[in-house]
């Protein structure tokens, strides 16, 4: 089972592969230098030659013996070697299709899903490469010259021990087709029940607050019911191959030691040959036992491997926001990307609109509507502005193209006078720092997340963030100032204080556009009408003011915006003050019916 396509997947890891196959082929060369110095003296010994004549087998047998264990150290260590480099490579390039994929094409698949891709699979792949492969290759190189060797030793015996071991590898191909299948169902159950106890993990307190933890229960030992069940079916198929393959693999060296002594006794072969035949027989079918091993490594190695490249081959590779090799190894994922950037690193925007949409339409993947349609607004630099309008409109939509991730299929979308197609990932990133309804929140201490954005930044730059965001309460001294623990993702903060927590952080990121996606929901109405003016207030870095784009379901906060866009089937209906728009009567005034008491407040 060579796949060439999976080849490509061992990256810089190929020329280690040639090491362990020439190590497998010097160790088979060795065991065969063995089993003729073996052969030479049971002759010798049956002859009742002397022992001083049989110096040479002897020396070569103990020869052998010295340098085998070190052929197969230095195999191992190669082995190990190439292990651990097609993992760090995989598992870097998988993390880097998975961040130009973006949300937006991740967000069709289970994140349980991929996680076990990055891990499981990889995994997998391990053995495929640094034992399967090169094991397929010495067998067959080994196999094949050991058989002519034989065929010229005895052209009987090569031809019956050539047969039986072309029957070996070939007679279990005919359920490959069936097992390739197998190992399909395998994977999809493996990974689906890994997704489902994923999401079960991190939906603990809601499955317990809705009472739906026994129905949850239920639903996982029905997917693991699933999976044993594939895991059975597929047993048992690989049981009836490898039931075959050790038949064949112990009837060939007794097959040829049955016709070797045949050709002896009709005179034929010579009895002090049939040693050496016999011998050699072994030593055709000891590799093909060695690759038995490893079938089952073979087959989940196909599998994984045809998983891992469909991801790869659905993602355009970009060199932007790149994984480096060091933090894949390490297990750190994409976030310390962020670390390298510092304070006011991004320059003053100067008079351009801060964000310009014109004719813009984007459809999700698969969608049979346009998300955002003919779009088209401008926000102007300095301003603070609220995106508002009934669910399914097209706000997070809106917020997703903000971020480069929802690239138009028509018309344009320009941050700061630059089109978010010509940012791309890297670009978008520096302009707009989002804050999202349910930040995430690294566990450590205050000041340790808010140093991930601002590694420069001085106690005093923290202080003012967490002031300017109306989180000041998180610097108080007895509970630890910055110094204070955080918990597992803000575990130990209100909902609220995450929410500021998380805007501090963005603030200090100092971008020119601020995007706050329902990020203080969890805030009350009248304290987020205040942080609101208060980061009206603020300044970057260099003195300018920043574009604020906040993004609500609760109207009260956002009365005082310079202008409100109302969104409406991914267009924007309305546009203008909230009172002139209350006004109007239309979309806006609709909206705040419905909210009356809260727009109050
Ligand atoms: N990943 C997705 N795949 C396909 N369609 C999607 C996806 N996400 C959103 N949509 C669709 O796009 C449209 C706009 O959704 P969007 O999430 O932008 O609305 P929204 O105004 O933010 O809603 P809400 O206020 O409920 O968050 C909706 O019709 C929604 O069903």
């Amino acid at each position: 089972m060579i796949h060439l396509r999976l080849l490509r997947l061992a990256g810089t890891a190929a020329p280690l592969l040639s090491t362990v196959v020439l190590a497998g082929i010097a160790l088979s060369a060795v065991a065969v230098a063995q089993a003729v110095a073996t052969a030479e003296l049971f002759a010798g010994i049956v002859s009742g030659t002397r022992l001083q004549n049989l110096l040479l087998p002897t020396i070569v047998f103990a020869a052998a013996l010295l340098v085998r264990p070190a052929i197969s150290m230095l195999r191992e260590l190669t082995v190990h070697a190439v292990a651990g480099r097609i993992k760090e490579e995989l598992r870097t390039r998988i993390l880097n299709a998975e961040i130009d994929a973006g949300p937006i094409a991740t967000s069709s698949s289970r994140s349980g899903e991929r996680q076990s891709l990055v891990v499981d699979a990889v995994e997998n792949l391990e053995p495929y490469f640094g034992r399967y492969l090169p094991q397929l290759v010495v067998t067959f190189v080994t196999g094949a010259s050991l058989i002519v060797v034989l065929a010229t030793i005895d052209p009987i015996v090569g031809l019956v021990v050539g047969g039986v071991a072309l029957a070996v590898p070939f007679v279990p191909r005919l359920w490959d087709a069936a097992l390739a299948g197998r190992g399909e169902q395998h994977w999809a159950a493996y990974s689906s029940l890994h997704a489902d106890v994923v999401d079960s993990i991190r939906g603990m307190p809601t499955l317990k607050a809705l009472g739906a933890v026994q129905r949850r229960r239920d639903e996982l030992a029905q997917s693991g019911n699933n999976l044993l069940k594939v895991t059975l079916a597929q047993l048992k198929l690989s049981l009836v191959e490898s039931g075959l393959t050790s038949f064949f693999l112990i009837a060939g060296p007794a097959i040829a030691l049955i016709v070797g002594t045949l050709r002896v006794t009709s005179g034929d072969l010579d009895p002090a040959t049939l040693f050496l035949v016999t011998m050699l027989s072994f030593e055709v079918f000891r590799p093909f036992r060695e690759l038995a091993m490893h079938w089952h490594a073979g087959y989940a190695g196909v599998s994984a491997g045809n998983r891992i490249l469909s991801l790869l081959n659905s993602t355009a590779t970009k060199d932007s926001l790149r994984v480096s090799r060091s933090v894949a190894g390490s297990g750190v994922t994409g976030n310390s990307a962020i670390a390298g950037s510092t304070r006011a690193a991004y320059p003053s925007t100067g008079s351009t609109a801060a964000v310009s949409a014109e004719g813009f339409n984007f459809r999700y993947p698969g969608a049979d509507r346009d998300a955002l349609h003919d779009l088209t607004l401008t926000i102007p630099t300095a301003t603070t502005v609220a995106i508002v309008g009934e669910s399914g409109s097209g706000k997070s939509t809106f917020a997703s193209a903000l971020l480069g991730f929802a690239l138009p299929s028509a018309g344009e979308l320009t941050l700061c006078g630059t089109s978010t197609k010509e940012l791309g990932n890297e670009g978008c990133s520096p302009l707009v720092s989002l804050v999202a309804q349910d930040p995430v929140l690294f566990t450590g201490t205050i000041r340790h997340n808010l140093l991930l954005v601002a590694p420069e930044a001085s106690d005093s730059d923290l202080a003012r963030a967490l002031f300017d965001a109306g989180a000041e309460e998180l610097l108080d001294p007895t509970r630890g100032g910055l110094d204070a623990p955080i918990g597992d993702n803000g575990g130990l903060l209100s909902g609220g204080q995450r929410q500021r927590l998380a805007i501090a952080r963005a603030l200090l990121r100092d971008s020119p556009i601020l995007l706050l996606d329902e990020a203080s929901s969890a805030i009350d109405a009248r304290r987020e009408n205040a942080i609101l003016e208060r980061l009206r207030e603020t300044r970057r870095a260099d003195g300018s003011a920043r574009t604020t784009i906040v993004i609500a379901h609760r109207l009260a906060p956002i009365r005082t915006a310079d202008i409100v866009f109302v969104f409406d089937n991914g267009c924007v209906a309305e546009s203008g003050s909230y009172n002139d728009l209350l006004a109007q009567n239309g979309v806006l005034a609709r909206l705040h019916a419905a909210q009356a008491p809260g727009v109050m407040a």
